[in-house]
């Protein structure tokens, strides 16, 4: 064999053994690019849509049908246009025949007393055991030690002419007894009468938390319902709810209501609530005073202040002290504090509805002086009448 036949034959065995090399690198290659290329990222994954919110009354329905019940959703609520609130004037009801209408109220709480004294007088034998018994139940009732001494000694007095006794007249004797402690003579006519142009002007005092601006408010309801024009002053601007109530009061039968800054001089409120009656032509003006019983000289200077800036402009007819019946002794001797200041000329005696001792009618009127000219009878805007002590006397001892 020739030398260049057998050099081309070793050439190709070299090329044959690059081309093999080349092959294998690049099926390595690739393999590699495959195990080792960048991974795409994923993209994040889709949140399905949240259902509404529905307001529970709407979802229990759905809850009920069973699970995969459709249901169908309401339309969506139009947001309501804000109305214009027009406040409704109230006509109350005039004040007249108020006692007889809450007779059932008088008679729940206080007819227990009644039956009591008219079980015990009526006993076959009345000994001094069954007096003690009888006077023990009027103290109770809170009538006071001295016009429960004199009521039994009447009482004993007139049994014993009456001998034998029937259950009628024995109720006979006992209304007589308490009409005449209660005292049916006494002057119970509010003063609110006009004087000229001039508004006759009620002055409400009183420890706060008695029912004063409560008393205050229903006082201005039951003058509207008797047809006169009504003005109120919150004087009270110790307590700024106080003003807010009054207000509220006022508004609901179309008073209108002075009122000053929290904490600032009752004094100034009363005088621009006169000027104000005044200038309204108002019949009667109302001011709800603080009750705060700091010291005696305290109040004595607020309510005189109060009186006297009251009287540049006008009169101050009526100073109505306002008594809650259920603090018995307690509320007496602050009433007390009350009339040694100020010149009371009437009684509100509230919250008569609440307790058993009506009897103390009588003793405040006694301690005080004074008649009691108005009762609560409850919590309603209307509950407020004018004392009848013959409605009072028979609703204590029953029909
Ligand atoms: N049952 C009954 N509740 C009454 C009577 N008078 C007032 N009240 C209630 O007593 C509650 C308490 O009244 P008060 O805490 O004295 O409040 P107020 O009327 O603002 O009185 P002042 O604090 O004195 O101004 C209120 O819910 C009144 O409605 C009443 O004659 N009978």
């Amino acid at each position: 064999m020739p030398d260049d036949l057998e050099n081309w034959h070793v050439v190709e065995g070299y090329l044959a053994v690059i081309v093999i090399v080349a092959v294998v690198a690049l099926l390595a290659a690739g393999g590699l690019f495959l195990l080792f290329r960048p991974r795409r990222k994923a993209p994040p994954p889709v949140k399905p849509p949240e259902a509404p919110i529905l307001p529970e009354e709407e979802r229990r329905p759905a809850a009920e049908e069973g699970e995969g019940a459709t249901t169908t959703l309401p339309p969506p609520v139009k947001p309501a246009e804000p109305a214009v609130v027009v406040p409704e004037i109230e006509v109350p009801p005039p004040s007249a025949g108020r006692m007889v209408r809450l007779r059932s109220r008088l008679a729940r709480s206080q007819s227990s007393l009644g039956r009591g004294l008219l079980d015990l007088l009526s006993r076959d034998r009345l000994d001094d055991e069954v007096w003690d018994e009888i006077e023990e139940s009027l103290i109770t009732a809170d009538v006071g030690v001295s016009p429960t001494r004199i009521m039994v000694e009447e009482l004993r007095t007139k049994v014993k002419v009456l001998g034998s006794r029937t259950s009628q007249e024995v109720r006979g004797l006992l209304r007589e007894q308490l009409l005449a402690q209660v005292n049916p003579d006494l002057d119970r006519t509010l003063r609110v009468q006009k004087h000229g142009e001039r508004p006759a002007v009620v002055l409400i005092v009183g420890v706060n938390g008695t029912g004063k601006t409560t008393t205050t408010g229903k006082l201005a309801r039951s003058l509207v319902g008797d047809g006169k024009k009504v003005v109120l002053g919150a004087a009270d601007t110790f307590r700024a709810a106080a003003a807010d109530q009054l207000q509220t009061w006022g508004e609901r039968v179309g008073a209108d209501t002075v009122r000053g800054p929290e904490g600032g001089d009752p004094a100034s409120v009363a005088f621009d609530a006169t000027a104000k009656g005044i200038e309204e032509k108002a019949d009667v003006v109302i001011v709800d005073t603080a009750g705060r019983l700091h010291t005696k000289t305290g109040l004595m200077d607020e309510l005189g202040k109060v009186k006297r800036v009251i009287e540049k402009k006008a009169t101050v007819d009526e100073v109505l002290l306002v008594l809650d019946a259920t603090t018995g002794q307690n509320g007496m001797r602050q009433a007390q504090v009350f009339a040694e200041v100020v010149n009371i000329t009437g009684i509100a005696l509230t919250k008569l509805d609440g307790t058993a001792k009506g009897g103390i009618v009588i003793s405040v009127q006694r301690e005080l002086g004074v008649p009691v000219k108005l009762v609560g009878l409850g919590e309603g805007p209307d509950d407020l009448a004018p004392f009848d002590p013959e409605v009072f006397v028979d609703a204590i001892l029953g029909d």
